[in-house]
């Protein structure tokens, strides 16, 4: 019997999802179709009779319009939303802002599979050689973290998202949902699976074929143990769904071009 709903949402698609460069803890802003997305996300909620108590987000913008998109679209701009770059993307080091299709002609498309989906591999990390080093380090949401700025991660593989997620997770989130709080996460595609693999006890070697697609919303049903009662269900059109996997799926292809 399911006591508690817990809702995940990968944000809407990002300008650089479309230019297939990894984004990770760069600020980029939702594409036009990512508003909408969101947008939808929100219409199809209110459709299905859902409504929250709570909103958490990332301190990344793609995430927080997300959720004000969704909240608008619901008629629910009142409710509070909680950030927190313990939500945030995956930080992918030395990766960030190269081309996905570029590194699987260069690398591999099994590397990049590695490098994207594997749980205990960390990318070589960000330097001050990196030319998105001072956007990220020199932004001001990062200097009133719970911890100093130094101490901020350079690079991570999904095991330590999950590390930096946990201790929030527990201590912030578990509390409200088991006061009887309706919790939306508007997060990332990998720190949404960090979480999944968590509550759904997902193996090292299983986490590897999941993927989550855009604005698209997961329902997660727990027990009183905020374990799953039932398969976590992806709200809408189920064949779109699928292609929209696909479509993150086959970012790490060489001979995809971009759009
Ligand atoms: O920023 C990112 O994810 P996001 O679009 O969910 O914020 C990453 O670049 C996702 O890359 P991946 O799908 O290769 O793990």
């Amino acid at each position: 019997m399911a006591k508690y709903k817990l809702f995940l949402l990968r944000h809407g698609e990002g300008a650089w999802n479309i230019e297939n460069r990894f984004c990770s803890w760069v600020d980029q802003k939702l594409s036009e179709d990512g508003l909408e997305e969101a947008r939808e996300c929100g219409r199809l909620l209110k459709a299905q009779g859902y409504h929250f108590d709570q909103v958490f987000t990332s301190l990344l913008s793609r995430s927080v319009h997300t959720a004000w998109l969704v909240l608008e679209a619901m008629g629910h701009e009142w409710v509070p939303v909680v950030k927190s770059w313990r939500l945030n993307e995956r930080h992918y080091g030395a990766l960030i802002g190269l081309n996905r299709a570029e590194m699987a002609l260069n690398h591999g498309e099994a590397q990049v599979k590695v490098w994207r989906r594997s749980y205990d591999v960390t990318p070589p990390p960000i330097d001050e050689s990196h030319p998105y080093f001072f956007e990220i380090y020199n932004d001001r949401r990062y200097s009133s973290c719970d911890v100093p700025k130094e101490d901020l991660p350079r690079s991570e593989s999904l095991k330590e998202v999950l590390d930096r997620l946990l201790p929030y997770w527990e201590n912030v989130i578990v509390p409200e949902i088991k006061k009887g709080q309706t919790v939306l996460i508007s997060a990332h595609g990998n720190s949404c699976r960090a979480l999944l693999k968590h509550i759904e006890g997902i193996s090292d070697a299983d986490i590897v074929g999941v993927t989550l697609p855009t604005g698209i919303p997961i329902l997660l049903e727990l027990d009183e143990d905020l374990r799953p009662v039932r398969p976590r269900q992806l709200l809408g059109d189920q064949d779109k769904i699928q292609a929209a996997i696909k479509k993150v799926e086959d970012q790490g292809k060489a001979k995809q071009k971009d759009k």
